[in-house]
């Protein structure tokens, strides 16, 4: 389990507990189900909040994605946060209900159960960040689930092919259960041949950047991701940006990624995709990763404006640059 300091966040099991309490609270806006399991078997749980959860309805629908790597235990707190502030706040506030009306929001608190509870298991913090799936021939265990989604996979030098490496891509696209599960959840959302899930954060820790495709290339254009797209997701990634005081970039002036979560949603569904780099700005060595408890409310809540900016404009996302669509 977590050890003293860390108690605030939660581990798999209260986890679990917090979102069938958020079931409970409100029938009528949240459904709490699953995408399938990790590569140990444990279930990842998909939340559905909207204001007729049990149905299907025509409206925009926008996925938070959170802990792809097991250390980032913030971006837990993160999707929680969306979760309990959406319900919670229904009732009382205007804008969050008509938010909540408008929309169908699905959240996936953890991508990566296995790794997280992995972590903690010592009751120290390992810094682990990949899965816990083995890789045959050799002693070193996991995959690096953002280097494992299936558009231009392996291509560009933003991955390792050393099962021993932080960001080792698997033995081939969509090789970890974890994504798999999370693809087919997302295919599945094809409805009459449109993608219903308009937009999309996940969510990381640390840096306090906002981030967009496509990693696998410097160049802002490329195949799929025309000049005005381009200019699409800066402008609401700036947007964002302006509203938690991170840092906007496309992920490649960072450094080259291939096989990330938003080059596949981008690259595949045309998904209004972004990474948030949560709290804090900069740390050094794995301390960066591990800030205590006592930071989890302001630094969820920093997010607040920018999960209602991607709502928002989730119905046409192309509207922040005077777009149509
Ligand atoms: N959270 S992190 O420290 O691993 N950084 C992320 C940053 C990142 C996220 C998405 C696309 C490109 C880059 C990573 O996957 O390397
Ligand atoms: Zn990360």
């Amino acid at each position: 389990d977590f050890p003293s300091g860390y108690t605030g966040y939660h581990n798999y099991a209260e986890l679990t507990a917090e979102l069938q309490k958020a079931a409970t609270d409100h029938p009528n806006l949240v459904r709490v189900s699953s995408i399938g399991n990790s590569y140990e078997g444990r279930s990842l749980p998909l939340v559905k909040i909207s204001n007729n959860p049990g149905t299907d309805q025509s409206k925009p629908e926008v996925l938070f994605t959170c802990n792809q790597h097991a250390r980032e235990h913030l971006t837990v707190e993160m999707c929680l946060r969306i979760v309990n502030r959406l319900t919670d706040n229904y009732a009382g506030n205007a804008a969050i209900k008509s938010l909540v009306d408008s929309r169908e929001i699905w959240v996936v608190p953890t991508v990566n159960p296995d790794g997280a509870e992995y972590d903690i298991a010592a009751g120290t913090l390992r810094g682990w960040r990949k899965n816990r799936q083995p890789n045959s021939g050799s002693s070193s265990a996991g995959t690096d689930l953002n280097r494992n989604w299936g558009y231009q996979w392996g291509c560009c030098g933003g991955s390792s092919g050393s099962t021993g490496s932080e960001t080792y891509r698997g033995a081939s696209a969509f090789s970890a259960p974890e994504t798999q599960r999370v693809r087919d959840f997302v295919n599945s959302r094809v409805v009459g041949g449109k993608q219903q899930i308009t937009a999309h954060i996940d969510f990381h820790t640390y840096s306090e950047l906002v981030l967009w495709p496509y990693g696998y290339t410097y160049n802002d254009t490329a195949p799929g991701l025309t000049a005005d797209q381009a200019r699409a997701f800066a402008a609401l990634g700036e947007q964002m940006a302006g509203s938690n005081g991170y840092t906007p970039m496309q992920s490649s002036d960072l450094y080259i990624t291939d096989g990330d979560v938003n080059d596949w949603m981008w690259g595949q569904h045309k998904i209004w995709s972004y990474t948030f780099e949560m709290y804090p700005s900069s740390g050094s060595g794995l301390n960066g990763f591990y800030p205590r408890d006592t930071v989890i409310a302001a630094q969820t809540a920093r997010n607040d404006g920018a999960v209602d900016l991607l709502l928002s404009y989730a119905d046409c996302v192309p509207r922040v640059i005077g777009g149509s669509c």
